[in-house]
């Protein structure tokens, strides 16, 4: 059996809480190495005496590696323990550097693992998101099919953080829309948009691999036309237009230098769905909105995740 490994560099004190982080995320095995223990070594009688400068260990800090099987969603078990590492601050515990990594995946063998375990899942009332090698007949004419192929981006559309999105998407689109989804990873959520009416769509995302996994997946759905991809660092490369409906699904980190930056993308009445917000950084991004000057029409949660829909108000005809 092939094991992915997920490593997150860290302090001492969080090694314990770090550990929990990566079982309650599935792994099947820990390994810890601890600075500390090397520092606080002291040889009894049983022991042999180890000449330190001769045995590979670490200097300063901490790291705690995670074992899990090979058929796990490495990009959304990334994000939830990255999220997680960055919450214990909220705990008085120290986990910096809190760098979260894994050991290199070989991208070729990454879909072959995947094609076993992922199967045509309706995330949505209307919306099932369906593996690209699977042939899938609609339980009704309502069902809209989403296209995948998972790649290395995120986004299968069962991530609660983007299911929060595909639920958003589904109350707030009434159709004809130009929007702007920010962070598409697979592309899931600009295609959501299309299939709901959307008029056209552009869709950013900062790393390359994602743009391109966008791309691919766009192509394999007949309805996501009027999709422009590109690669942008949050909405610096993004022409100045405005949108009725951003989307963005990313860390409240992110979420926090993006808020402001889309004032000049709205116009009265556009629609904000955001999600990514872990459970603790909820009434922050909520007052970050009000302070922007959007009205919060709605917030969902999804076990520890929230989403948040905002509106541009729009003026009083008296
Ligand atoms: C949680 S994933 C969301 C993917 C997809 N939209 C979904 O809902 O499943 C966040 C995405 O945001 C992208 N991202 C992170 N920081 C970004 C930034 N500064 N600018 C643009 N995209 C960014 C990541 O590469 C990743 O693909």
């Amino acid at each position: 059996m092939a094991w992915q490994e997920i490593i997150v560099d860290t302090q001492t004190e969080a090694v314990e809480a770090v550990s929990n982080i990566l079982m309650e995320a599935g792994a099947e095995g820990i390994q810890i190495e601890d600075a500390a223990d090397v520092q606080n070594f002291e040889p009894n009688d049983a022991t042999v005496m180890v000449d330190w400068d001769t045995v590979a260990h670490l200097e300063t800090g901490a790291k705690v590696a995670g074992y899990f099987i090979e058929d796990v969603n490495l990009p959304e078990v990334i994000h939830d323990v990255q999220m997680r590492v960055h919450g214990l601050a909220a705990f008085g515990l120290d986990a910096a550097p809190g760098l979260v990594h894994t050991t290199k995946v070989d991208e070729e063998n990454w879909a072959t693992v995947w094609q076993k375990y992922y199967h045509p899942v309706r995330v949505t009332r209307y919306l099932t998101v369906v593996p690209k090698w699977e042939t899938y007949t609609p339980a009704d004419e309502r069902e809209q099919q989403i296209v995948l192929d998972p790649g290395m981006a995120f986004g299968t559309g069962t991530h609660p953080t983007t299911r929060l999105m595909l639920e958003a998407e589904e109350v707030h689109l009434r159709g004809g829309e130009q929007v702007l989804d920010v962070g598409t990873g697979s592309g899931v959520l600009s295609i959501a948009a299309k299939l709901l009416g959307a008029k056209a769509v552009v869709a950013t995302d900062i790393d390359e691999v994602a743009v391109r996994s966008a791309q691919l997946n766009l192509d394999l759905n007949p309805a996501a036309t009027d999709i422009e991809v590109l690669a942008s660092d949050l909405l610096n490369d993004v022409r100045v237009q405005q949108f009725d409906v951003i989307i963005a699904n990313m860390l409240a980190e992110v979420l926090v230098p993006l808020v402001p930056q889309m004032s000049a993308f709205v116009h009265p009445g556009t629609k904000i769905l955001l999600s990514g917000i872990y459970f603790d950084k909820a009434e922050t991004i909520k007052q970050l909105l009000i302070e922007n000057g959007y009205q919060v029409i709605e917030m969902s949660q999804l076990g520890d995740w929230f989403g948040i829909v905002a509106e541009v108000p729009v003026e009083d005809a008296d």
